[in-house]
């Protein structure tokens, strides 16, 4: 066992049909299957990004960024360079906006959008345009690797031996091309024999610590247990938990940091117990124009998500991350290093 048993998130391939794919692993279907989903539209990755086939700020950055080379690749007609590019606008809005929250999407169409710009100012042929950006979608995935393997040694710094460490939703290798931000802390400092245990929290309503990170550490072969949102303060108070790591799905100019829904509330307890509280995250997760956590659009998800069973005429209020102010944090782990979240 170990991270070698962990799938690759997101790759860039062909179908046996010969046509440009995006195959990526279906995580819904997690952890009862691993399965694979070959995508081979924008439309289909907008899906897959909407639906949390493919989830994780980092791994739908670079969804998003695919979704731009597939569209290149597959459905364009466009005769030449600029009319392709032409197109790509249009489809860079879509695509962008399918997930509000996590800025990696946006910064990985921005991205991709701008390989396409550079592309076609070179060149009259739509042709040479959509391989740039395959090219490009390829080396963000070899980036993001490098990133989180950087974050992972700078964090593992931090922790001492015999640390307990926990966790809320899924910032594991899934969340990312591969290797993870919060769990790339942890599985560097495993490597290096500080991993006492993980508490990985089931993270309501979705599940994804439950479905994805206790089942990640179990093919990594790190100890976890699993534990209800709900035991997070029992469990702390236990004097069990050395660190809260936790990822990002946008971190602001003054350091307020959005994630998963439920992570402003481990940060509360983590201050009240005295226990150090880290964000891991790249800096394709800062995103500098917002000058505080209270500008960060925080996305909703239905009702169904919430319970399946909901009485008549019951309101439901489903937002999927909450924002955890600056003061509460802390360090931020980047691949650059770590720091202060008011400088980050
Ligand atoms: C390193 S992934 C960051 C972030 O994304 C997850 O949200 P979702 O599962 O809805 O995509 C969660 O907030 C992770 O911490």
């Amino acid at each position: 066992m170990g991270i070698e048993n962990l799938p690759r998130t997101i790759e860039m391939t062909e179908s046996a049909d010969g046509r440009r794919t995006a195959r990526i692993v279906d995580q819904r279907a997690l952890p009862r299957d691993l399965s694979y989903s070959d995508v081979k539209t924008h439309r289909e990755m907008i899906d897959a990004v909407k639906t949390l086939a493919l989830r994780g700020a980092p791994a739908i950055g670079i969804g998003g960024a695919a979704a731009l080379a597939l569209y290149a690749e597959n459905e364009s007609g466009a005769d030449d360079a600029a009319a392709l590019l032409s197109e790509l606008e249009t489809v860079a809005q879509s695509v962008s906006t399918a997930r509000p929250t996590a800025v990696n999407l946006s910064w990985g169409v921005a991205r991709a959008l701008e390989v396409a710009r550079v592309a076609a100012a070179g060149t009259a042929a739509a042709s040479a345009v959509a391989d740039a950006l395959v090219s490009d979608v390829r080396a963000m995935i070899e980036e993001d690797e490098a990133a989180n393997r950087a974050i992972g040694a700078f964090g593992a710094e931090l922790l001492g031996a015999g640390t307990r460490i926990l966790t809320h939703c899924n910032a594991g290798s899934l969340a990312t091309a591969f290797y993870g931000t919060a769990l790339g802390v942890v599985y560097a400092a495993h490597r290096q024999g500080k991993i006492d245990m993980v508490y990985a929290d089931e993270t309501r309503p979705v599940g994804q610590g439950a479905r994805l990170t206790a089942w990640e550490l179990g093919r990594a072969g790190v100890p976890c247990t699993l534990i209800c949102d709900n035991m997070a303060a029992s469990v702390m108070a236990a004097g069990k938990v050395d660190a809260v790591v936790v990822g990002a799905d946008r971190i602001c100019a003054n350091g307020d940091t959005a994630n998963k829904i439920g992570t402003y509330g481990l940060a509360v307890l983590a201050r009240h117990h005295g226990i150090p509280f880290y964000v891991a995250a790249p800096t394709s997760t800062i995103d500098a124009s917002l000058a505080a956590g209270s500008q960060i659009p925080i996305e909703e998800r239905a009702a169904t998500e919430v319970s399946a069973c909901i009485p008549q005429g019951v309101e439901v209020f489903n937002p999927a991350f909450d924002v955890t102010p600056a003061n509460l944090i802390t360090a931020i782990i980047t691949e650059r290093g770590v720091f202060d979240p008011e400088s980050v």
